[in-house]
């Protein structure tokens, strides 16, 4: 899988416009990638059992009577009854969506049905290379279970000698990070950096939406960031990559220290223990970066970084706050370096002012204007996306099973 993805990566540079801020393959922590990271691997008691989740989560009634209320046709698409038998020669691949720390995400055409899915492939060589077994299961058990109108389906996951697959729903749109960041893809970027002001509140109330139905199953995203945030045919943002939810009953105040550094709260940087306030610390850096076009402690060195996360007070550009005293209030109530001092959940956090004026209910069932519909010609269309013709030379390094069958239950 290293030579695969190396390969991918190359062919990535040779036919896509550089990101800024695109994950490398990599996990170390001493140069600026903002790859999702998770040293668990190098933890000293990596094997220890976890401790038990000191806050639980459940479904409120309030969450359970919204989702009733939500059309069925917007919680399982209506693709997923098609997809439930997929076989892998029945995808013909057409190419590379994006390549992750852990995967490459492909485009393919189910023959079948003649129907778009995404295609995850995750190398089990390279899986067992980094110690990502339990890591890899977990993100099917967790992701699998999840029906929302903001969470990316996965319809199935599938398995050869050499690799994992996960079948996904495509989602046209191209990753949030490009509406907000490149100059020739996003209509609604301001010059300035960022969104218009309405277009940070509708990203970030169906974001504020998936997480509060993720946090109510008991589970913690853990990578917020732009690049998970993908939208649809119509528009709107769904969250995709759980590699490092955690599942009620196995998480979680541990010293684990995952996602993508730049959004990472300080609890998990000083691997102080977390729960699902770190979740709600991303959402605040999300904030800032959808209202200002950057992240609140950036630097191109992730220890001056991480200090930065740890003891810098967030600091707004000049007439910020008084312009947007809404936006930099609930930034900064989601930014408290103490988890205790932050804004508790995604529910206390609906009902800020700066969310005055959002019809939740119809935002659920995806009844709003949406801040723009990407411009597609069909459903194969991969114009929002740096897309690569699949490289026929791609080569996946054998797996060879030690006796440990890890992948079965995948
Ligand atoms: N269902 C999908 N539809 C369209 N594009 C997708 C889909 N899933 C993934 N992608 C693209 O592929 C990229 C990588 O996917 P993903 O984040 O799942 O991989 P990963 O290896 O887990 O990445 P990470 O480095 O965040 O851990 C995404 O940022 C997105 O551009």
């Amino acid at each position: 899988m290293r030579v695969m993805m190396l390969r991918c990566v190359e062919l990535f540079k040779r036919v896509a416009a550089p990101k800024a801020r695109k994950p490398e393959v990599s996990t170390s922590i001493s140069g600026a990638s903002t790859a999702s990271v998770d040293l668990d691997e190098k933890q000293p008691n990596d094997d220890a059992p976890e401790e038990p989740l000191a806050i639980k989560f459940s479904r409120t009634d309030t969450m359970a009577s919204e989702l009733d209320a939500v059309p069925e046709a917007c919680l399982v698409s209506p693709a997923t009854i098609a997809f439930e038998h997929v076989q892998l020669n029945d995808l013909e691949i057409l190419g590379i969506l994006g390549i992750g720390t852990y995967g490459v995400v492909k485009l393919a055409r189910h023959r079948p049905s003649g129907r778009a899915v995404a295609l995850k492939v995750i190398s089990k060589e390279y899986i067992v290379s980094m110690r990502q077994e339990k890591h890899i299961i977990r993100e099917r058990f967790v992701h699998l279970r999840l029906r929302h109108p903001f969470v990316t389906t996965l319809y199935q996951t599938l398995q050869d000698d050499n690799c994992l697959y996960l079948v996904l729903e495509y989602l046209p749109g191209g990753e949030l990070y490009t509406v907000v960041h490149s100059e020739t893809k996003s209509p609604i970027k301001l010059p300035t950096g960022g969104l218009p002001m309405d277009a940070v509140r509708f990203y970030a109330a169906c974001i504020v939406l998936a997480l509060e139905y993720l946090h109510a199953q008991g589970t913690i995203y853990r990578d917020l960031k732009l690049e998970n945030l993908v939208l649809d045919s119509l528009g709107y943002p769904k969250v995709l990559d759980f590699g490092f939810a955690k599942p009620d009953g196995v998480a979680t105040r541990n010293g684990t220290m995952c996602g993508s550094v730049e959004y990472m709260a300080p609890e998990i940087v000083s691997r102080n223990g977390h729960d699902h306030r770190a979740d709600v610390w991303s959402f605040g850096v999300l904030l800032y970066e959808l209202c200002l076009g950057a992240t609140p402690f950036y630097h191109d060195n992730t220890r001056e970084q991480m200090r930065r996360i740890k003891e810098d007070p967030v600091a707004f550009p000049n007439g910020f706050e008084e312009e947007y005293t809404a936006a930099a209030d609930l930034i900064s109530r989601c930014l408290e370096k103490m988890p205790d001092a932050r804004a508790s959940d995604m529910t206390h956090i609906k009902s800020h002012p700066f969310f005055a004026g959002v019809e939740w209910h119809r935002l659920l069932a995806r009844e709003v204007d949406v801040p723009f519909v990407p411009e597609l010609h069909g459903a194969f269309d991969t114009s929002r996306f740096d897309f690569a013709p699949e490289d026929p030379d791609e080569f996946v390094e054998p797996y060879e099973s030690d006796g440990d069958d890890w992948a079965k239950d995948f």
